[in-house]
C-alpha cells in the first residue's frame, strides 16, 4: 500500500511528445512561443517562472518574461496586453496571478485574446472548460491532477472524489475537469461542515488549500487515491504539501510525494498548452 506516484514520468512524457511535435512545426517554419506576465518579483512567482522557463527551454518552446514594475497602473498593464495580443510572433500568454490589487482582474480578464490564454483568465476559456469542449485551454494546475490519474490508470468514470479546496486555480476547475471524466464530485471549503468526513469517503482526493499537512489519516479511507496540488514552506524552511504524507501514505494505495508530484507535472502542460494554442493559431 501506498505507492508514491511521482510527476516526473508524467511530464518526461508530455515532454518527448512536445519534441517531437515542436521538431514538426521547425520543418514547417514555425517557433512555438510563451510570453510570460510579471508583475513585480512574488517569491511564488518566481518559483513558477523558474520551472517553466526550464520545461519550455527542454522542449523547445521560445520564452519571454515581461517584466512589470509593482506599481504599474491599469492602463499601462492593459495596454502591454493588448501588444502581447497582437504580436504574432506571440503563441501564449501567461499572466501571474493573483494580481497586486490595483490591477482589476475582472477586467483584464476580458482584455487577454482567449486564443492566446493558455492558463484559464478568460471566462472563454472558463466556460469552454465547463462545458467540457477541448479546443480551449483548462488552468494548467488541475489538468496535471488528471493527467497524473489518467497516467498511472486510475479509473475515474463513477468515481467518488473529494476536492479540498474551491479556490478558480486549483479545487473549482478540479471539479469540473473531474466531472468531465464522469466521476462524481464533492466540493470541501472553509464553510463546510465536515471536510474529514466528507473527505474519508472518497475514491479520490484531490487537495489544493495551502495549508502545510491539513489532511491527516482520519481524513482518508483505506486505499483511496490522494493527490497533493500544496505547495508551502514549513516552519523549517522545508517544502511540503497540504497533506500530512508521513501520516496519511501507508492508508492510501497511491499517493503524490511533494515536491516532485503535481508541481513538475504543471510546467510539461503549460508548454503543451503553448504548442497547442500555436497549432491553432497556423491553422493547424
Ligand atoms: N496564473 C498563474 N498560474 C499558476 O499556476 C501560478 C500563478 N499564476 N502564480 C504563482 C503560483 C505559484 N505556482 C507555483 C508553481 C510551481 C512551483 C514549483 O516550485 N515548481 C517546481 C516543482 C515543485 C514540485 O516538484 O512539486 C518546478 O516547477 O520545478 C511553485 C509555485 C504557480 N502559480
Amino acid at each position: 500500500m501506498g505507492e508514491i506516484i511521482k510527476g516526473k514520468p508524467v511530464a518526461d512524457k508530455i515532454s518527448e511528445d512536445l519534441v517531437r511535435e515542436i521538431e514538426g512545426l521547425r520543418g514547417k517554419g514555425i517557433q512555438p512561443k510563451l510570453s510570460i506576465v510579471r508583475v513585480g518579483a512574488r517569491p511564488d512567482d518566481l518559483a513558477y517562472e523558474k520551472g517553466a522557463l526550464g520545461r519550455c527551454k527542454k522542449v523547445g518552446v521560445e520564452t519571454e518574461v515581461i517584466e512589470l514594475a509593482e506599481d504599474i497602473t491599469q492602463d499601462k498593464f492593459i495596454e502591454e496586453l493588448k501588444r502581447l495580443n497582437e504580436d504574432k510572433a506571440v503563441n501564449g500568454i501567461l499572466i501571474f496571478r493573483p494580481l497586486p490589487k490595483h490591477l482589476d482582474e475582472s477586467v483584464i480578464k476580458y482584455v487577454i485574446a482567449p486564443e492566446k490564454d493558455v492558463d484559464c483568465l478568460s471566462p472563454i476559456n472558463v466556460g469552454k472548460m465547463t462545458e467540457g469542449d477541448n479546443t480551449g485551454f483548462p488552468p494548467c494546475t488541475p489538468t496535471a491532477v488528471v493527467e497524473i490519474l489518467k497516467h498511472y490508470g486510475v479509473e475515474l468514470q463513477g468515481k467518488d472524489c473529494a476536492i479540498i479546496g474551491a479556490s478558480m486555480v486549483v479545487g473549482k476547475p478540479a471539479a469540473l475537469l473531474l466531472l468531465n471524466e464522469n466521476a462524481t464530485i464533492s466540493v470541501c471549503h472553509i464553510f463546510t461542515k465536515d471536510s474529514a468526513k466528507v473527505a474519508s469517503q472518497a475514491d479520490i482526493v484531490v487537495v489544493g488549500v495551502g495549508v502545510p499537512r491539513l489532511v491527516k489519516e482520519n481524513w482518508i479511507a483505506e486505499g483511496a487515491v490522494v493527490i497533493d496540488v500544496g505547495i508551502n514552506v514549513d516552519d523549517e524552511g522545508n517544502l511540503c504539501g497540504d497533506v500530512d504524507f508521513d501520516g496519511v501514505k501507508d492508508k492510501t494505495s497511491m499517493i503524490t510525494p511533494v515536491p516532485g508530484g503535481v508541481g513538475s507535472v504543471t510546467t510539461s502542460i503549460l508548454a503543451k498548452h503553448v504548442v497547442k494554442a500555436c497549432k491553432q493559431q497556423n491553422n493547424l
